[in-house]
């Protein structure tokens, strides 16, 4: 079972064929014209101010042992490390080796950290090529432990803290960012980190695992990405009592005072930066949608849990059919179930709703909203809720069913096809209430998506366990395939953001769009539903492995560059014809160690 990269994204340019128009043509030599003048495409030769110790230390400068001897003349770093040149290779191994080493998760991630730390173009290597491996130690499912315990295990910095005490200052604390050109920020306030809660600062590692995913999987440039924490404080008791608690000592701000000092920093950012793409990360509900919704017609800017966590499920979900031997246009057929009405929940099912709309098949959202049952922790939102639900969670309401029905009365009165779970809270899917849906369904398609694994709904063996190994499984952590009675192979999907934003940043920053647009969702899950053979599906395998992130983030950006400009949106200037697809390509990094020229003058 194979994807190669070039099917994968031959599928992609075969989805976005129909607008090769003129005018799409004269975009794709613009962004040629624009990737000939763009530094992101010179990896010919590096030009720095800095030389010595300040090379060495430099994460994004050094080469630790493999500086040519050439090198190391000239830019003074003669005697400062071990005298045989090594090449990558040789580093390879070692570093290999000694994160082999490691006997635990979190060890491994400290290792990672501290290579990350050291030499960037090293770290971005063996993550590159160990994917699949690595992924799950810097980001979930251990990058959640690594947040738990981040106070602890502190060593250095990485990124920028924003602070309630840096109120009034933002504007010029941005410019103590060494960087002058920043492509992607990921910020967290740390108010909803995973299923694991309330963090506060220690939230800072997940923008710090999502960059690293964007450098390695969407090929954005490692000095181009900004980690950011907005430390509002926090209301995790445990954190404020910790004497090695890191972040300000404070409950959260609320209100008024919160939302000012978020203000506060998208306009630091904004004014220094304003081409920069800022993915809000980890807010708690519903401050990710009000600043979603405040600043989405402003900047160029997007929530990940909502939009793209809704643009890999719906790909999820529409694999899935084909899995069953079903349109993706029979989505107006299915029967789903989502349990969590929260940041994700509701951003899953309104990327759902509008792909129904889009369709064709249903003519409204009002109709489209009756194809999705939605639970949250009292049970379905049904007839009449007592409790405050908002808007958007309103659409969902069953007028025709009671309230507070648990999720097993849901599944014997609905009959599900689909079951989502976005609650981080594990158990949820019960064993009673997978075991009716499975009555009714031939092929149930359970979800359980939640963070980390250890907070996911149901494992993968309980649900293959509970269907008769007739689940099509897909989960936001990774688990391993199930060895079922008889030798069958429950085969497990892992649906997770990570598959989608990388490419939606590399498509963004390429054609420097201006707005993220709700079709830029729509089409990175029609590209992903579309990469599984038939012989994968039919096993039940619904996407490639995450050692594909790479080639998927390349076919998704390619179509979210060509959505930029048929929508108005990109400002790239537009020249003359080249491949839009090699353009995104030949833009991506690629870690390679550059020859390094010292110039006293270079800024
Ligand atoms: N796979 C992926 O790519 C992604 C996964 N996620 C995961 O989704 C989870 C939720 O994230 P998010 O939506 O932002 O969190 P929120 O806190 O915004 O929402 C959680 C929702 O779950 C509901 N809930 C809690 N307990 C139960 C229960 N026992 N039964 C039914 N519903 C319950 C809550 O109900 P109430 O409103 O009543 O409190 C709330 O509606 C996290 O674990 C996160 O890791 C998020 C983004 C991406
Ligand atoms: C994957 C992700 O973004 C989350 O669990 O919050
Ligand atoms: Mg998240």
């Amino acid at each position: 079972m194979s994807f190669s990269y070039r099917s994968i994204l031959a599928k992609s340019v075969k989805q976005t064929s129909f607008i090769r128009s003129g005018i799409q043509q004269r975009s794709y030599g613009a962004l040629r014209a624009v990737a000939a003048s763009d530094p992101r495409h010179d990896h010919t030769v590096h030009i720095t101010s800095s030389r010595g110790v300040t090379i060495t230390h430099d994460p994004l400068l050094s080469k630790g042992t493999a500086f040519s001897l050439d090198e190391r003349e000239r830019l003074s770093i003669r005697g400062l490390v071990p005298p045989r040149c090594q090449d990558m290779d040789k580093q390879l191994l070692r570093v290999k080796r000694n994160l082999d080493g490691c006997d635990t998760p979190l060890a491994k991630f400290i290792f990672l950290s501290a290579l990350q730390d050291r030499n960037e173009t090293l770290f971005y290597k063996l993550l590159i090529e160990h994917l699949e491996e690595l992924s799950g130690i810097i980001y979930t499912p251990t990058v959640g432990l690594a947040c738990q315990k981040s106070h602890s295990i502190y060593r250095r910095s990485r990124g920028m803290y924003f602070s309630s005490q840096d109120r009034g200052r933002m504007s010029a604390m941005v410019y103590n960012w060494p960087h002058d050109e920043v492509d992607v920020i990921v910020v967290t306030d740390g108010s909803r980190v995973l299923g694991l809660g309330d963090l506060g600062a220690n939230g800072m590692q997940i923008p710090i695992g999502k960059l690293s995913l964007y450098v390695s999987a969407g090929g954005i440039r490692p000095r181009a990405v900004l980690p950011v924490v907005l430390d509002v404080g926090t209301n995790n008791q445990s954190l404020l009592d910790d004497p090695l608690y890191l972040g300000m000592d404070h409950r959260r701000l609320e209100g008024e005072e919160y939302y000012d000092m978020v203000d506060e920093w998208v306009t630091a950012i904004h004014s220094r930066w304003p081409n920069a793409l800022i993915q809000f990360e980890d807010f708690k509900y519903p401050h990710a949608y009000n600043l979603l919704n405040k600043y989405r017609d402003k900047i160029t800017c997007f929530n990940d849990d909502i939009q793209s966590t809704s643009a890999i499920t719906l790909a999820g979900i529409l694999a899935s059919l084909k899995a069953r031997g079903k349109e993706q246009t029979d989505l107006s057929e299915e029967r789903i179930v989502c349990v969590g009405a929260g940041s994700a929940g509701v951003g899953v099912c309104e990327g759902i709703i509008d792909c129904l709309v889009a369709q064709g098949k249903v003519k409204t959202r009002e109709e489209a909203y009756r194809r999705i049952w939605m639970l949250d922790q009292d049970g379905l939102l049904g007839a009449v809720r007592d409790t405050p639900l908002d808007e958007r969670q309103q659409s969902y309401v069953k007028h025709d069913m009671a309230d507070r029905l648990t999720l097993e009365q849901v599944v014997e009165k609905v009959k599900p096809t689909v079951i989502l779970g976005l609650t981080g809270i594990r158990g949820v899917f019960t064993e009673k209430a997978i075991r009716t849906m499975a009555q009714h369904t031939e092929k149930p398609v359970v979800f359980p998506l939640s963070n980390p694994d250890t907070h996911a709904e149901c494992t993968a063996e309980e649900a293959f366990k509970w269907t008769d190994g007739r689940a099509i499984f897909a989960s936001g952590s990774p688990f391993k395939n199930v060895e079922m009675p008889g030798g069958k192979i429950g085969y497990t999907n892992q649906c997770n953001n990570s598959y989608s934003f990388p490419g939606l940043g590399l498509g963004i920053t390429v054609s420097r769009a201006s707005r993220v647009t709700p079709t830029m969702f729509l089409e990175t899950a029609r590209v992903i539903a579309d990469l599984a053979t038939p012989e994968q599906l039919k096993q039940g395998i619904l996407f490639p492995g995450v050692s594909k992130l790479r080639d998927i983030a390349l076919a998704v950006g390619t179509r979210v560059c060509d959505v930029a400009y048929e929508e108005g949106v990109a400002t790239a200037t537009l020249k003359e014809f080249e491949l839009l697809s090699d353009v995104v390509e030949n833009s991506m990094y690629k870690p390679e160690y550059v020859p390094l020229v010292y110039h006293q003058n270079n800024h």
